[in-house]
């Protein structure tokens, strides 16, 4: 068996965040398919150790493939070696995160070998033929569509903050395989300098608490109260895409598809229908509250606590409560 495939996706930090992911999916599906779960590395000597750690978080093959020129990403070039490797290899499943290098590696390997892709997947089951069934939203995201590839591997980008990161285990080691390349094929890229985007202080995906709001704010000035509850929970503000384009607050606080993915271990959204469009960009929330005039209302029904109520009186409502209550612990203390 050829094995499960993760890309190994890594930066100056180390591996990005949705290796971590892609294993915790990999762990789930490909012992389903009588696969291992394998790491596919490109870089140089220097990835060595970090590739080693992956064995920790439940790795169970580590291939590594190295050469002087893979010392940074270079889309032809990592797919040729990539479409090669899968040649020889024949692994069953190959997935990438939706990053801005998975999205320009996959299609390259796929369109090399003439294989299925599909991109942006949020869940994934294998049906009792043993086949992997990629679910992602689709049809102007209104529908989840069930797709399989007919082509082998069966291919996947996966959308950052979907699923868990993978946690490393007491026990788990293991050497990589090194494959030592000869030679590369020649690449028309070449990086020329490097502008780091500034990280932002507290990023919508890496929030704790997040409090959203829609439509059901219904004006501006409404809206902007979150930022005052976010403060005292010290969360981060989230949105949907209609009160985006009415200009209440900027795109990159949209939670969906065309946004933000989040998984915070509270979500609190005020006058949200639950459009799947939202949902799919908040559904791995520990805790979700919804605070809706409409019961019915989709996020009420998804919601582990949902209030009943006019969001624009009882969001003031809250922020008072919490006051208080913090003043009090202040006072007391
Ligand atoms: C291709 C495509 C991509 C999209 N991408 C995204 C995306 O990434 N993110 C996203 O969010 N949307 C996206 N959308 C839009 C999505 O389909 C929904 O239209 C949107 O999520 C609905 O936003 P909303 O809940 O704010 O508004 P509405 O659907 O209008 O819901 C408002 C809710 O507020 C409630 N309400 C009204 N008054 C009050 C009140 N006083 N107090 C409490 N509740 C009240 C209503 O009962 C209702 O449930 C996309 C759509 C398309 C077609």
């Amino acid at each position: 068996m050829g094995g499960f495939w993760i890309y190994g996706e890594w930066g100056e930090n180390g591996f990005h965040p949705v290796v971590y992911e892609l294993i915790s999916v990999a762990r789930r599906l490909a012992p389903k398919l009588a696969e291992k779960v394998t790491v596919v590395v490109l870089g140089t000597d220097d990835l060595r150790e970090a590739a080693r750690e992956l064995f920790r978080y439940g790795v169970e093959k580590v291939l590594l493939f190295i050469h002087p020129e893979l010392s940074y990403f270079r889309d032809d070039l990592y797919a040729e070696i990539l479409a090669a490797a899968i040649k020889e290899r024949d692994p069953s499943v190959f997935l990438f995160g939706a990053t801005a290098e998975g999205q320009a590696l996959a299609p390259r390997v796929a369109g090399l070998l003439g294989l299925g892709l599909t991109a942006h997947c949020i869940a994934f089951e294998v049906d009792d033929e043993a086949r992997l069934i990629q679910i992602r939203p689709s049809f102007g995201e209104n529908v989840m569509a069930k797709i399989v590839s007919k082509t082998r591997p069966q291919m996947a980008t996966v959308r950052p903050g979907v699923f868990p990161k993978a946690e490393p285990q007491a026990s788990g080691e293991g050497e990589p395989e090194e494959i030592r390349l000869s030679e590369v094929p020649k690449s028309v890229l070449r990086r020329r300098a490097v502008y780091p985007v500034p990280r932002k202080e507290s990023p919508l995906s890496e929030a704790k608490v997040v409090v959203a709001g829609g439509r059901g704010l219904l004006t501006k000035e409404n809206f902007e109260k979150l930022h005052e509850l976010a403060k005292l929970l010290s969360g981060a503000v989230g949105a949907t895409r209609p009160v985006c384009h009415l200009g209440w607050i900027s795109e990159e606080h949209m939670i969906g598809v065309s946004g933000e993915t989040v998984a915070p271990r509270l979500y609190i959204g005020f006058g949200i229908s639950g459009a799947l469009q939202h949902t799919v960009g908040m559904e791995g929330s520990e805790v979700v509250v919804a605070v809706n005039t409409d019961p019915e209302a989709t996020l009420m029904q998804r919601a582990d606590i949902a209030v009943v109520g006019d969001a624009t009186r009882i969001l003031p409502l809250l922020i008072r409560r919490i006051r208080e209550i913090k003043e009090g612990r202040d006072g007391a203390s």
